[in-house]
């Protein structure tokens, strides 16, 4: 692993002439999907478009339109219209568009009486005293108006109402919460003549590591000159929460469920005193792997007026149906389509022909000009090491690799790197693939087919976010063929075209969508093939070339015995 980063620092080129050869073998196959973007005068707003819903034109796919609006027995907010010309779709290879594009979007409500929504953070708040503070550390991070679920997510939870808001990816879902959470705090615990009785008053839970790390990042910005004690649950700070005078004058608690978990159990926390508690990727956190745990930390919030949010981009009928039934009187926000991805993420589906002509597709992919950062997702950690290691292996330079397997320390040093903008490839597996917040990712490729098509969402919404576009690249082979319509539905509901020949295969039995994405596939990215000779190869030669520095710096010669600088050959 350590030998690949550092191979990966050389900022080589690949070389094209040494695998000519094997490249003009595996040429692409590219099914490209057909979104046409447009777009509008960034200079007229001080949000991006596509986080600027208001302004978006009426539209959309009409037949979802239709269909998702009968069965709605709730307010339906449809945004306000401008036209703009259309824009040619963003490929993975494209420069970066100079200004974002637009495309309709709508917000559905359901629930009893839910409130108007926000125009401006200044609407909300005159209407609900979100301190000053807090509006002028928005406006000093560039946030000068509301996401549309922040329009509409602010006036429910600032008015201690539960919610459910589903908002697709990059949407701004993370302050929805905080702010509400952040206005609901006023004194620190702390302070002496606080009234806020003992211990966290919220707690936002989230099922990575890196994902509640770049929550309480986000914290620590929107809280800016409070005295609020923010702690992010690790192992190190749940030692010292152990210390119940110390955990007393916590403010906010953001963890990932396995820890606070471990805690409440061995008795260091309790969570009695938590009047807000959000559950983002709530669809995750509801899923069989973590739904115990998820229970134990509800249960724990033990007030009675403890006001509930979740928060997802996907929120399927079963994670919905147990959501709602932990919510008291909830509000339903969905902003665009349910389980669809924003329409500025150009989507497409490229055949390769089985799992080994992979590689090589990749390969030559980036042997052209390309746009970094991209994002690459595989079905495992060894896959994800594996195929980092050939790419450096292959001459590509910055390759880096995220997975759970890692130690703490590699994890926050691949995502500082990737923050720092010294990491062009980034290789990982479903760990990073919700809610990591990488502003300038401009591609994903799903090297190896998505287990569920919420995985497909949550890991293409790695690029698009915050208004800006993006590209994803989808590889399937046969094997994932059967798997393809699922996917292909996602990528027609957001605006974009498949092939027929995909769109009239036959939907996956129940049984068949269990094994989406689950085939077995080899540990390492790359089989006996022409392309793994010649890396062969090339690895014996690197080998053989590290192994004679080596020797001559500890003042051998390369063939034995002789003094350096002797004449060997
Ligand atoms: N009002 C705003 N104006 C401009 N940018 C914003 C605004 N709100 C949030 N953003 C930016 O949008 C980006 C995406 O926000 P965030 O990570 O909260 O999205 P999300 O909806 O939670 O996405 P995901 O579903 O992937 O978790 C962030 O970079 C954030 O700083």
């Amino acid at each position: 692993m350590e030998t690949f980063k550092l191979l990966s620092r050389g900022g080589v080129k690949f070389n094209k002439k040494r695998f000519k050869a094997d490249m003009e073998l595996f040429e692409e196959t590219e099914i490209k999907s057909s979104s046409n973007h447009s777009s509008v005068n960034p200079s007229q707003a001080t949000l991006p478009a596509e986080l600027d819903f208001f302004k978006y034109a009426e539209g959309g796919n009409p037949k979802r339109r239709q269909s998702d609006g009968a069965n709605e027995v709730s307010d339906v907010a449809r945004v306000s219209s401008e036209s703009s010309p259309p824009k040619k779709k963003t490929k993975l290879d494209d420069e970066p568009q100079a200004g974002p594009s637009t495309q309709p979007h709508r917000v559905t409500l359901k629930g009893s009486n839910p409130p108007k929504c926000a125009e401006s953070f200044e609407d909300a708040s005159s209407r609900y005293n979100i301190p000053s503070r807090i509006l002028q550390n928005l406006s000093e991070n560039g946030f000068h108006s509301p996401t549309a679920i922040q329009s509409y997510g602010l006036p429910v939870l600032l008015e201690k109402r539960d919610l459910a808001a589903i908002s697709p990816t990059g949407t701004g879902k993370t302050l929805s919460y905080l702010i509400p959470i952040m206005s609901h705090l006023n004194a620190p615990i702390s302070s002496s003549d606080s009234e806020a009785g003992k211990g966290a008053r919220a707690l936002v839970v989230a099922p990575t590591r890196e994902l509640a790390h770049q929550i309480h990042n986000e914290c620590l910005k929107l809280a800016e000159g409070r005295k609020w004690r923010m702690v992010l649950f690790s192992k190190a700070s749940a030692n010292t929460l152990a210390d119940k005078a110390v955990r007393d004058k916590v403010d906010v608690i953001v963890s990932t469920p396995l820890r606070l978990v471990a805690s409440l159990k061995n008795g260091s926390l309790e969570l009695n005193n938590v009047r807000h508690l959000v559950l983002d990727e709530a669809d995750r956190l509801l899923d069989s792997e973590f739904l115990e745990q998820t229970k134990e930390i509800i249960a724990a919030c033990s007030r009675e007026d403890v006001q509930k949010a979740v928060f997802s981009a996907t929120l399927p009928a079963g994670a919905e149906q147990v959501a709602m039934s932990n919510l008291r009187d909830p509000i339903r926000i969905v902003v665009g389509l349910k389980d669809t991805p924003l329409p500025l993420i150009s989507q497409s589906l490229t055949y390769v022909n089985d799992d080994a002509s992979k590689l090589p597709t990749l390969l030559h992919f980036l042997a052209r000009p390309y746009n970094p950062p991209i994002v690459i997702f595989t079905s495992t950690q060894p896959r994800a090491s594996s195929l980092a290691e050939q790419l450096t292996l292959n001459n590509i330079p910055n390759v880096d690799c995220l997975h759970a397997g890692m130690t703490k320390k590699e994890r926050d040093d691949t995502v500082s790197r990737m923050r720092r903008g010294e990491c062009w490839i980034m290789i990982s597996t479903e760990v990073m693939a919700r809610g990591m917040d990488f502003k300038g990712v401009r591609g994903v490729i799903n090297y190896d087919f998505p287990t569920s098509v919420q995985s497909y969402i949550h890991r293409i919404g790695r690029t698009g976010r915050a208004g800006r576009e993006g590209a994803a690249v989808t590889y399937f082979t046969n094997d994932d063929a059967p798997y393809l319509k699922p996917i292909s539905n996602v990528i027609m509901q957001s605006g974009s075209t498949v092939p027929e020949w995909i769109v009239k295969l036959p939907k996956p039995s129940k049984m068949k969508r269990k094994l989406m994405g689950k085939i077995k596939r080899d540990e390492t990215v790359t089989k006996d093939g022409s392309i793994g000779r010649s890396q062969a190869r090339r690895r014996k030669d690197m080998v053989q070339g590290s192994k004679r520095r080596k020797q001559v710096e500890d003042g051998k010669s390369p063939s034995g015995g002789k003094e350096m600088g002797s004449d060997t050959e």
